[in-house]
């Protein structure tokens, strides 16, 4: 890298403070090249647990592990050095008991180098948020369409469609801004939802199909790219990388068997 490096990253309680001011741009991101290149543009780089369907392949994100998010943490930390990182929590390492959680966290914290984590959950997860914060792990929540539910939830369906359903995710986000999350991802809910989350807690909520309505905004970087072959109704594929990459491979494909490549400027 040859450009300076500011001396310091972005910390969450200026994420906090952006409340209502500039919008906040998070991306995932799960590599250190790519979080280099993101790092310019956003103000948070999330190691999501996605890093199970979008690197590993499986089909949803339950199988993401504590030494993948560990191993992926320390890759994007070690890759970029002005966005604040937040890695989440996996499925299985933190909703036991808040000393579970505490566990779990500064174990991340302690081997990537992170600023923060992000786990899923709503009231229940309230105590759990409220410990880790006073104990010096600073916490991004995440409300509404939380994908480590997904066997309990029947599927990745937007949210907030239902009356019950509305004023459950409302009180979800409503307590863990109280327990002290420092930003709340709000994912797959409705417009107006989102507005009502917005409007009543004093920390930023980040949306992802959650409306412009939201302090700020999240994608899976390999979506936005156009990498990801599944695409939800809120992904924008702002490139189409899986078409350059195919073409990529085939020229380099005709080139090999063609004897095109290498040449002799390829030579020693
Ligand atoms: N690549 C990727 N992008 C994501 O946004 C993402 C992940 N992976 N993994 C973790 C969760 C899972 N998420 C998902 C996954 C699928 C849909 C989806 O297919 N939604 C459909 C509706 C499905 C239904 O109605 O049952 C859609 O049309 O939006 C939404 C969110 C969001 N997160
Ligand atoms: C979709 C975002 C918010 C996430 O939790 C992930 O990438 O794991
Ligand atoms: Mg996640």
């Amino acid at each position: 890298m040859t450009y300076l490096k500011p001396p310091k990253r972005i910390t969450a309680p200026q994420i906090m403070a952006r409340k209502r001011e500039k919008p906040i741009v998070m991306l995932t991101a799960y590599t250190a090249r790519m979080a280099e290149l993101l790092d310019r543009h956003c103000d948070v780089l999330l190691v999501g647990d996605s890093v199970a369907q979008v690197i590993y392949g499986h089909g949803s994100t339950l199988p993401a592990s504590l030494e993948m998010m560990i191993a992926h943490g320390e890759a994007v930390v070690r890759g970029s050095s002005r966005a604040l990182v937040v890695v989440d929590l996996p499925f299985g390492t933190y909703e036991e008991s808040p000393a579970q959680a505490f566990a779990t966290a500064s174990q991340i914290m302690d081997r990537t180098g992170a600023g923060a984590v992000k786990l899923e959950g709503g009231t229940a997860m309230a105590e759990t948020i409220s410990y880790l914060t006073q104990r010096g792990i600073p916490v991004m929540a995440h409300v509404g369409l939380t994908p480590q539910a997904v066997n309990v939830l029947g599927g990745y369906a937007a949210r907030g469609k239902g009356n019950l359903d509305y004023s459950r995710i409302m009180d979800d986000a409503i307590a863990v801004a109280e327990a002290g999350a420092f930003s709340v991802v709000a994912e797959a809910v409705v417009e107006e939802l989102a507005i009502s989350i917005t409007e009543a807690i004093n920390c930023p909520t980040i949306g992802i199909g959650a409306s412009v309505k939201c302090d700020g905004q999240v994608l899976v970087v390999d979506d936005m790219l156009g990498m990801f072959d599944r695409n939800p109704k809120f992904v924008r594929r702002f490139d189409d990388f899986a078409t350059r990459i195919d073409e990529a491979a085939a020229a380099y494909a005709e080139a090999v068997r063609g004897k095109a490549f290498p040449t002799q400027q390829h030579c020693y």
